[in-house]
């Protein structure tokens, strides 16, 4: 993705205007997307608000015109009584408008934070892997995750804002024009210094937000660990809370002192900005006072000026308030803006168009080689595999070899640097992702636990038809997990998390077999199973691999595993070494061959004979060398 956005290329004042026009557009766009019953209301309340904000100056000026009559003896009371109650009809207005409108600002500002949290979840669920490899997109993520949430909903008040004020100021302003024509220029000037210093206040936040991004993370995330969960028990166990607490301190430590120095310099920039306003707000009082001693004005008239400049000030205040709040988020849209365009043009970029066979025809790897961006040594070499229909595939190797690889290749997660996979006889770069992956189910080591239900645990297998719970019992009892998740408290509606109220907990190796049933739930035609069986106890492997074959009922499947009791039953072995394909065969041939294999083999086998005598785990241990010898 583009890091123009992070980090503020030089543009020209052209450019720049044209893209905040667009801007607000957009941000006005998404309000009204929001909630256009609450967008109207708001507009009518701002419109209301000024309104009554300029007739109190007129009703000011009428009422002092009054109150000077009855001081010189003519009038009486009851002539004040008119602008008395005009002035608290319209205080009473304009306070409870702005009461109604806060109101509905709160609720259109949520409308809004959903309406753009949604656009971002869509554009980080769909990008292509490759971009959760990289910091600068992360950095980007976690800044558009906060931004996207308040600033297109800030722009859009920055605009009523300034429509607000600018309805008064006008309002205001004529009746000032009306006092002494001079007055409202003068007054106009102080805005300003408001305007430089404003724009200046704005980039000095967004320069200091993205320079932060990285520190903010790291923050996050060393709080997230020595909050959660799963970090509790090893964070006890390795007594290392002081480290994390400490490295916290030092990464708050950074913040703080940064933060201090960005806002001396805004607090300097805006004190610049207000000092200037203010003496040009003195210099408009002292014209005023000259007028009044030239006899241009009257007092009455004088009167009603000092209240029109005081509103007038705090209305040019408010424009200036909303141009800088409108300038100050634009930038950070326009980071949220980049990040969802750059994100679907990247999602739509790495899609195909073609559809592939409604059979799953095999998925072949020619000369396949991968390597991780930003890395340099590549993950894949020169890899050719196929993979026909029916057939079951295990892929074996050293820690490190490159199966996950391989398998987040084939399932089509991720393109090859160089070579093809072929879906068929056509390459799977070609076609429509969405369409080739509803035709595979693939569960990793590192598998989600969903902080759902059991159900949706295993339903979540396939969410484009309303959830099946025959399938769902199904597809656990296949995996061997239906009598406990059975046996929870509240069958297959306990929530799997601790998290929440009411909640409990698997085993790991029950947890596996939910993801196993996850996999079967979603009935595609190529399975892939990384480790599938790493966290099970021997016994409940040897049953999974002893019915797999009818479980799959004819359907492809390739499995990562390091247990040979378990690899031997495969079709065909692949064995991978530093990222290219060293062996391959059944296990009769492989074990003939003499190689890699045979040798992995027998060390293992002899690993558990020579223990089969150790007086712990027994069971377990004589169980394994019954299946691998
Ligand atoms: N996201 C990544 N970014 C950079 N390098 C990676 C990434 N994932 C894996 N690698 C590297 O690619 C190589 C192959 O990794 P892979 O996970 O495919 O191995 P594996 O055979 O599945 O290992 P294991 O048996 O430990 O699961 C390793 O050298 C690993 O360090």
């Amino acid at each position: 993705m583009a890091d123009s956005a992070a980090g503020g290329t030089p543009e020209s004042d052209g450019r720049r205007g044209r893209r905040l026009l667009r801007l607000l557009g957009g941000s006005l766009r998404v309000s009204w997307q929001a909630s256009r019953p609450l967008f109207l209301t708001m507009l009518a309340l701002q419109v209301l608000v000024a309104g009554a904000l300029a007739g109190q100056v007129l009703v000011v000026s009428a009422l002092l015109d009054v109150l000077l009559g009855l001081a010189e003896g003519s009038g009486g009371l009851a002539s004040v009584t008119g602008p008395v109650l005009a002035l608290a009809a319209l205080t009473g207005l304009a306070t409870v408008a702005g009461g109604l409108q806060a109101s509905a600002r709160r609720v259109l500002g949520e409308h809004v934070a959903r309406l753009m949290a949604e656009e971002v979840q869509e554009v980080a669920t769909s990008v292509p892997l490759e971009h959760f490899e990289s910091a600068t997109f992360y950095d980007r993520l976690q800044r558009v995750r906060v931004n996207a949430l308040s600033r297109p909903f800030q722009v859009t008040q920055g605009m009523f804002d300034l429509l607000g004020s600018s309805i008064a100021t006008v309002g205001v302003g004529a009746a000032l024009v009306a006092l002494h024509p001079v007055l409202l220029p003068l007054l106009a000037l102080g805005g300003l210094p408001l305007l430089v210093t404003g724009r200046r206040e704005g980039r000095l936040e967004f320069a200091f937000r993205v320079a932060q991004t990285t520190n903010e993370r790291e923050r996050i995330y060393t709080n997230y660990v020595q909050s959660s969960r799963d970090e509790a028990k090893e964070i006890r166990a390795f007594q290392s809370a002081p480290w994390l607490q400490a490295r916290y301190r030092e990464l708050y430590g950074t913040y703080l002192a940064d933060l201090a120095r960005h806002v001396r310099r805004r607090a300097l920039t805006n004190g610049v900005g207000n000092l200037a306003a203010a003496v040009v707000l003195a210099g408009v009082l002292l014209v005023l006072a000259w007028l009044i001693t030239r006899g241009e004005v009257t007092f009455s008239e004088a009167g009603a000026a000092v209240v029109a400049v005081r509103m007038l000030q705090g209305q040019i205040q408010g424009i200036f308030g909303g141009v800088q709040q409108i300038f100050e988020s634009g930038l950070f849209l326009d980071d949220v803006h980049a990040f969802l365009t750059d994100g679907r043009a990247a999602a739509r970029a790495a899609d195909g168009s073609e559809e592939p066979p409604a059979a799953f025809p095999g998925v072949f790897a020619h000369g396949v080689s991968f390597t991780y961006p930003g890395s340099r040594r590549p993950a894949l070499r020169d890899v050719d595999l196929a993979l026909r229909p029916g057939e079951v595939v295990a892929l074996v190797g050293a820690n490190g070899s490159g199966k996950t690889t391989l398998a987040k290749l084939l399932a089509g997660l991720y393109e090859p640097t160089s070579g093809t996979v072929l879906w068929g006889d056509r390459p799977l770069a070609g076609m429509r992702g969405a369409a080739v992956r509803s035709q595979v189910a693939v569960i990793f080591q590192d598998f989600v636990h969903y902080a759902y239900t059991a159900t949706w645990n295993i339903a979540l297998g396939r969410t484009d038809v309303p959830v099946d719970h025959k399938r769902v019992r199904r597809s656990a009892r296949v995996s061997g997990v239906d009598d406990a998740l059975a046996g929870l408290p509240d069958g297959y509606e306990s929530r799997l998390s601790r998290m929440f109220p009411g909640g409990t907990e698997l085993s790991g190796g029950q947890w596996q077999r939910v993801a196993i049933a996850r996999a079967f739930y979603r009935d595609a035609a190529l399975v892939i199973l990384d480790e599938p069986t790493a966290a099970m106890d021997p016994l409940a492997e040897h049953d999974l691999f002893s019915s797999l074959r009818a479980t799959l009922d004819g359907r492809t499947a390739l499995f990562v595993s390091h247990r040979f009791s378990t690899v031997r039953s495969a079709d065909r072995i692949v064995v991978l070494d530093d990222g290219a394909v060293v062996e391959q065969g059944s296990h009769d041939e492989l074990m003939a061959l003499d190689g890699a294999y045979a040798e992995m083999f027998t060390v293992q086998a002899r690993s558990y004979l020579d223990g089969a005598s150790a007086p712990t785990n027994g069971r377990a241990e004589a169980s394994a060398t019954d299946r691998t010898t």
